[in-house]
């Protein structure tokens, strides 16, 4: 039995991209999908430290908000392989999981409390955000968002941009960097794996129905 077992609803949102970045490790997790009514019931609730999910366990220890799920994992794999090779770089990609979090935060506002009038507005905006992104993978001639290495941060830009792209198909259109570095990531052949899974398409993106 896996030592990781991730608890959340059945759909992406905030755990795809831990899915993407155990998939990529060559990691084994479980499953433990909660549906909608039982999560209603409030038993399951009442014993996540905030209320929420995901919760993630590793073994006997257990750790809920996504991106601290993600910086564990980042430095428990190969030697904090996925969290840069100094702590000035740790620092940084924080910086970019934290901008990440920003636009994560955007997009979950609008598909839950405004999709029907604000998803026109939010697309419209979308390239005040992607330009910054586009930036940092162009000034930055390692490929990733900090240094010559993939970090925890680069899968939740992948994830983010992935949804992004079914949110609004063309929005890469004009950040060529940005296209190339979705297409080089996902053609990293775990993640490319991952990506055509079953498992991954039968997931939606969002808690209810939008995207
Ligand atoms: N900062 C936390 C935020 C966790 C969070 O928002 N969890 C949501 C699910 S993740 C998400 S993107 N929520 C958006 C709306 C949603 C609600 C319920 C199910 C699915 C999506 C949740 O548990 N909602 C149920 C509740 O609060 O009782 C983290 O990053 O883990």
């Amino acid at each position: 039995m896996p030592a990781y077992v991730i608890t959340y609803f059945a759909v992406r949102g905030r755990c795809e991209t831990m899915r993407m970045l155990l998939a990529d490790q060559g990691q084994e997790w479980k499953e433990n999908e909660v549906t909608f009514d039982t999560w209603k019931k409030g038993d399951l609730k009442a014993t996540c430290v905030f209320g929420q999910l995901p919760k993630f366990e590793d073994g006997d220890f257990t750790l809920y908000q996504s991106n601290a799920i993600l910086r564990y994992l980042a430095r428990v794999h190969g030697k904090r392989r996925l969290y840069g090779k100094d702590d000035k770089q740790a620092a940084l990609i924080d910086m970019m999981n934290d901008s990440c979090e920003d636009l994560r935060l955007k997009y979950v506002r609008m598909i839950y409390q405004d999709y029907e009038n604000g998803k026109a507005k939010y697309i419209e905006a979308l390239p005040s955000d992607l330009s910054k992104f586009e930036k940092i993978l162009s000034d930055n001639k390692g490929g990733f968002l900090v240094g010559g290495q993939i970090s925890y941060a680069d899968y939740h830009l992948l994830d983010l941009l992935l949804n992004h792209q079914v949110l609004s198909p063309g929005c890469l259109d004009s950040f060529p960097v940005l296209k190339s570095y979705v297409a080089r990531l996902s053609a990293r052949p775990k993640i490319k794996a991952f990506l055509e899974s079953d498992a991954h398409k039968s997931r939606p993106i969002n808690g209810n129905g939008k995207q």
